[in-house]
């Protein structure tokens, strides 16, 4: 324990999540959710716009979504939760009140354990809340534009126990967090598009003493900020309390600026908003039944720790390690998901594994393959490569038919023009293919076909040999990229390096 104190002082986090419902619809209205892309002020009802007389209308699937975030945390569903009203008055607010689940929230008590942490987490609750309009302000015109296409639409906020204490395991909570709620589909979690978005509260004290007073550091959209406001507030607290004994940190909410890299104040608690807390009249009991709960459990997709056990259980014998497995469930994790359904057809990159291996590939291989496609820096989806194809693809691999930059080139090929053209004609095609795989082979450091592109090399770039000769060294990619470009990705790169040195030596 005395490893996580800050010279001598104990740091307390605990972390209120919005997350955005991955639903079509908003959370009391018919109107659809939107996307950033969509123009302003397109996708409202007159319930969002608190036209009068409108009635809100829940939607159920926003309600199976949040049990599954609550059975996913270890949450007790209440049988019995209610909507409150809380007042604040704000032009991203038409009604002048958000509907949220202030005196009785829908799931509390749970406890979820983030990936890397030792400890688990204590949730203290769970509850359904409207998000807001965006208000687009222009000081120097001293106007607000606003767009109704966010108001309403459903979201959960799910908060923690005080029970985080370093900015790192804030940090590993969040991801965990996130990558959970991906898993089980309650949100795409898309923290730079505002799907997820964290309040994080700081306090500081000695060990043995009572927590300290927590400071609120409200609206943080990504975790490296995250893990910026936490040091920049234990600094800002210690600052206060190591100066003067008598000192006191005060409740503050305060904001992230990104650009000095600082929290400040943005009210005390003395000035702290009124929310007049009222139970929406226009809104009864809501009521989960037990028989409910369970359907909405056996429907469930397995959550990532036990897919990372399994994942480790059934190929750690065929050389499948760790962290090939951490590969494998990250790289997904930034994929666009569709809300129209389509997204039953495009398998998860856990699932593209687990298929290709159950066809007979080797899992080791196989994890090596997807792990490159990371490396060529585009989001992964089985849209642009099917089961099928890949597994051509694995199997030239395989055969080594090709070297392995010309497997890098095959792929990057498959991936920016999806088709269904068999793998092995796509690379005869682009004169991949090793046709006299012997000869081939051998065209390794000490074979003329490399000496003789070298050579040509020497010949075709005068003026970056010159800068070799001269001492560049970097310059030397650049013609090892161009023999890589004539041979078609046939010579091993590391051998027409050796040989282009002693040429000129
Ligand atoms: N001493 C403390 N130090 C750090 N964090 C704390 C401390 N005491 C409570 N917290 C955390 O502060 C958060 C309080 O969130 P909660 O939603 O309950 O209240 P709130 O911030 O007053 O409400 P809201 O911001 O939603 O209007 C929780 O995550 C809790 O764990
Ligand atoms: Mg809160
Ligand atoms: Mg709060």
């Amino acid at each position: 324990m005395s490893r996580l104190l800050v010279d001598g002082w104990q740091v307390v986090i605990g972390i209120e999540t919005h997350v955005q419902l991955r639903s079509k619809q908003k959370l009391f209205s018919k109107a659809p959710t939107s996307l950033l892309s969509h123009s302003p002020n397109t996708r409202f009802h007159a319930f969002d716009a608190a036209f009068p007389g409108t009635l809100p209308r829940l939607n159920r699937k926003c309600l199976d979504l949040a049990l599954r975030a609550a059975l996913a945390l270890g949450c007790t569903v209440n049988e019995r939760s209610s909507f409150d009203r809380k007042h604040y008055f704000y032009s991203d607010q038409p009604a002048g009140y958000q509907i949220t689940q202030h005196y009785s929230p829908f799931a509390v008590r749970g406890l979820f354990t983030p990936t890397k942490l030792g400890n688990s987490i204590r949730i203290k609750q769970i509850q359904l809340e409207q998000d807001t309009a965006k208000s687009i302000t222009n000081p120097s015109k001293k106007s607000a534009l606003i767009d109704l296409n966010r108001a309403g639409t459903g979201l959960l906020e799910i908060v923690t126990e005080p029970d985080l204490r370093t900015p790192e395991q804030a940090a590993e909570y969040v991801r965990s967090l996130q990558e959970l709620l991906r898993a089980v589909g309650v949100s795409d979690g898309n923290m730079e598009m505002g799907s997820l978005r964290c309040d994080v509260n700081v306090s500081i004290n000695r060990p043995g003493e009572p927590h300290g007073t927590r400071c609120e550091v409200k609206n943080l959209n990504s975790v490296k900020f995250i893990v910026a406001a936490i040091e920049y507030e234990i600094s800002r607290q210690r600052r206060i309390l190591e100066n003067n004994s008598s000192a006191e940190v005060l409740q503050e909410t305060r904001r992230f600026d990104h650009d000095v890299w600082k929290t400040y104040k943005m009210r005390s608690k003395e000035d702290a908003p009124d929310y007049r807390y009222m139970p929406d009249p226009n809104l009864g009991t809501l009521v989960f039944s037990q028989e409910h709960v369970d359907s909405v459990r056996r429907g469930m997709p397995s959550l990532p720790a036990s897919t990372r056990s399994r994942l480790l259980q059934t190929y750690s014998s065929k050389g499948v390690t760790e962290r090939d497995i951490e590969v494998l469930m990250n790289l997904d994790a930034n994929r666009e998901i569709p809300y129209d359904g389509a997204e039953s057809s495009i398998l998860g990159a856990v699932a593209y594994f687990e298929q290709l291996c159950s066809r007979n590939r080797d899992p080791k291989i196989t994890q090596n393959v997807l792990g490159q496609l990371s490396a060529l820096g585009k989001p992964f989806s089985s849209e642009l490569i099917s089961v099928d194809r890949m597994g051509e693809f694995i199997d030239l691999v395989v055969a080594k038919r090709m070297t392995r930059p010309s497997a890098k080139l095959l792929l990057k090929q498959m991936l920016s023009r999806p088709s269904n053209a068999p793998v092995n004609h796509l690379a005869a095609e682009m004169d991949l293919l090793d046709t006299d795989p012997p000869h081939h082979k051998t065209m390794s450091a000490n074979d003329d076909l490399v000496r003789d592109i070298c050579l040509r090399a020497i010949d075709a770039l005068p003026s970056e040999i010159a800068a070799i000769r001269g001492g560049n060294q970097n310059v030397m990619n650049k013609v090892v990229g161009w023999i890589m470009r004539e041979t078609r990705g046939k010579v091993d790169p590391n051998s027409a390096k050796t040989i282009l040195n002693q040429l000129l030596r």
